[in-house]
């Protein structure tokens, strides 16, 4: 993982004395009495806080933290689980019965918005009211955005599960939402009333499907998802099932856009016209049987829907079934290639956080914790496998193993947080230089442990890693690769016990230990100069002299090649010259 973020160690020790103060202040308020708020004040406040947020966010042409320069710093460490009781077995409780730094389990809130939302880079806040009209800040963290729009902004009313009250880093009373399952959005739109005769029902499910496909020529997607939804509801009690399987692939298009995957290859399934037998069957699917009798038109749709299945199935890692769909598609419409798949971008975002538990700094990739969570929110089927395949330090609590309520998928943020602080790797270059920044999470190749002597390397194609063995791997014998490939001993230590928590003890590192400080120093030098003229040839600057780099090259490799000792590092890399042997080699 790319760690390029400096921060002063007096920016640093801020970060760490207000993180750890803000921590110890707080466990002395469990239970307090909640101070009310004055309803017009509050209300005002966060109306000029986000209109303040929104002048900034204007003048800096985005809403993203820009650069480094302004990485936004989160405290880590806390852990909680999420509510996994459905809201409508949580008892009501009012603003006014809120204890301080207090988990109300069992109990929950409706509110409504009484306010603008405050839109910040890893948190959004708002005022909310009650029934009895007390006023409380709310204040969703890191996981802000749902189907690309602002939670707090998508709606008026919401239902706050087992609400935790807390304090902001800056000592403010506030309601906090870590997992999106806590925070109920309700609806505003009712399902439409079905009309009394088939051809009025008809008539209303055609206006609905146009409506869809209207808002999605404006890729105004949640708006066609919904004119889908009405659509399909009132044509599923027709008499006939075509209206209802067009408005299906159509919806499945949408929620591919979506990435909602579960509910796309629902909707693929749900369009085929004459479907195969289930892909995890025995039956073979190619047969003259399941192919006659079809029209051209029906067969190009079904190929659309097989497409799409398979698109969706590729996404939710299904890899089997996703290559079923795609040979059905092919056998459907031979000629047909279909669009490429989407490539997953994954927000490049960081954030500086200072974990509670070891008082560590470490930039996490907070971007692609969005992106995994959303993806599990989405799509429930992802859920309980990335919970339970996916190695991460907090395990989670008492009922760890529930992942969904009557009201949705239940995602563990925390978990999520310490699987990606333990999984992610950044996809780099060939030349190990870092693809601007971005990280990934991929859950087969995260079962490969770590050693400086690998067996294997990391290569990437689009949005997957490839894994290519480096040397004759016996069978029984353990898949390896290098997460970090410093040829520093101390420096590779430090970013292993700093990014996965643990020392390595490979055969390398028991070699490396035995040198004395004065070799590994030396050794680190002739490493840091190496490092820089590596770097000065992939920007192309020093590389304008290729003899002079080269001469230096060798003069390094000699040097280093001295500061091993022959016979303890017999049969081992020498991982300091690696990079520059291999650029000798060109
Ligand atoms: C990407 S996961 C590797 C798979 C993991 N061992 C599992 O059981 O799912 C990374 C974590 O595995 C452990 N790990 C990987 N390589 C290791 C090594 N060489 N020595 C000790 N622990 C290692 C560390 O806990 C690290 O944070």
């Amino acid at each position: 993982m790319s760690n390029a973020v400096y921060l002063t160690e007096q920016e640093a020790a801020r970060i760490k004395t207000t993180v750890l103060n803000s921590a110890s202040k707080r466990a002395t308020l469990i239970g307090n009495a909640r101070t009310p708020r004055i309803a017009k004040d509050a209300i005002s406040q966060a109306t000029g806080a986000a209109l303040m947020a929104d002048m900034g966010a204007m003048s800096m042409g985005q809403t993203q933290a820009p650069d480094n320069s302004s990485i936004p710093a989160l405290a880590v460490g806390q852990p909680y689980p999420p509510c996994i009781v459905p809201a409508h077995e949580l008892q009501p409780m009012g603003l006014a019965d809120l204890r301080t730094e207090t988990h109300h389990r069992g109990f929950k809130l409706v509110v409504k918005r009484a306010s603008p939302v405050v839109t910040g880079v890893v948190r959004s806040w708002a005022m909310v009211q009650d029934e009895a009209e007390e006023t409380e800040r709310i204040e969703v963290v890191l996981h802000t955005l749902r189907d690309g729009q602002d939670v707090l902004e998508s709606a008026k009313e919401f239902v706050v599960k087992e609400p935790y009250f807390t304090l902001t880093e800056e000592g403010e009373p506030t309601l906090r939402i870590d997992h999106p399952s806590d925070l109920v959005v309700v609806p505003k739109d009712k399902p439409p009333a079905v009309p009394a005769t088939s051809e009025e029902t008809e008539k209303k499910a055609v206006a609905q499907k146009t409506k869809g496909n209207n808002a999605l020529g404006k890729n105004e997607l949640l708006a066609a998802l919904g004119h889908y939804t009405a659509g399909i509801t009132l044509a599923s009690t027709l008499p006939t099932p075509d209206l209802a399987r067009d408005i299906h692939r159509n919806r499945s298009h949408v929620n591919l856009l979506l990435q909602h995957y579960d509910a796309a290859l629902s909707d693929a399934l749900a369009a085929l016209i004459n479907p195969f037998p289930d892909p995890d069957s025995d039956t073979n699917p190619d047969t003259e049987q399941n192919t006659k009798n079809t029209d051209s038109r029906t067969t190009e749709l079904d190929a659309k829907s097989y497409f799409r299945a398979a698109t969706a199935a590729y996404h939710l890692t299904n890899y089997p079934t996703a290559l079923r769909y795609f040979q059905h598609q092919k056998t459907l419409m031979p000629t047909d290639r279909g669009a490429a798949t989407n490539i997953a971008r994954v927000g490049a975002l960081k954030a500086m956080t200072c974990d509670i538990r070891d008082e560590r700094m470490r930039v996490a990739p907070v971007g692609l914790e969005r992106a995994v969570v959303d993806r599990a929110f989405n799509n429930a089927s992802l859920v309980a496998r990335l919970m339970t395949e996916s190695f991460g330090d907090w395990d989670g609590a008492e009922g760890k193993g529930c992942f969904a309520t009557d009201d949705g998928p239940v995602v563990d943020v925390f978990r999520v947080h310490d699987i990606i602080a333990r999984n992610a790797f950044g996809v780099a270059g060939k030349d190990g230089s870092d693809a601007g920044g971005s990280a990934g999470f991929w859950p087969y190749a995260a079962l490969i442990n770590h050693s400086c002597v690998p067996n294997t390397q990391r290569e990437f194609v689009g949005d997957l890693m490839v894994i290519r063995a480096t040397k004759p791997i016996a069978k029984g014998e353990e898949i390896v690769h290098s997460y970090d490939e410093s040829g520093d001993y101390a420096e590779r230590q430090e970013a292993l016990l700093t990014m996965w928590g643990f020392e390595c003890t490979c055969v390398l590192c028991e070699a490396e230990k035995g040198d004395e400080v004065a070799v590994r120093e030396k050794r680190g030098k002739l490493a840091r100069e190496a490092d820089e003229l590596l770097k000065g040839v992939a920007a192309g600057g020093a590389g304008s002299n290729k003899r002079l780099v080269m001469a230096k090259a060798k003069r390094l490799v000699a040097a280093l090649e001295e500061t091993y000792d022959e016979k303890r590092y017999r049969g081992l890399p020498r991982l300091a010259s690696q990079r520059l042997q291999q650029l000798l080699k060109k």
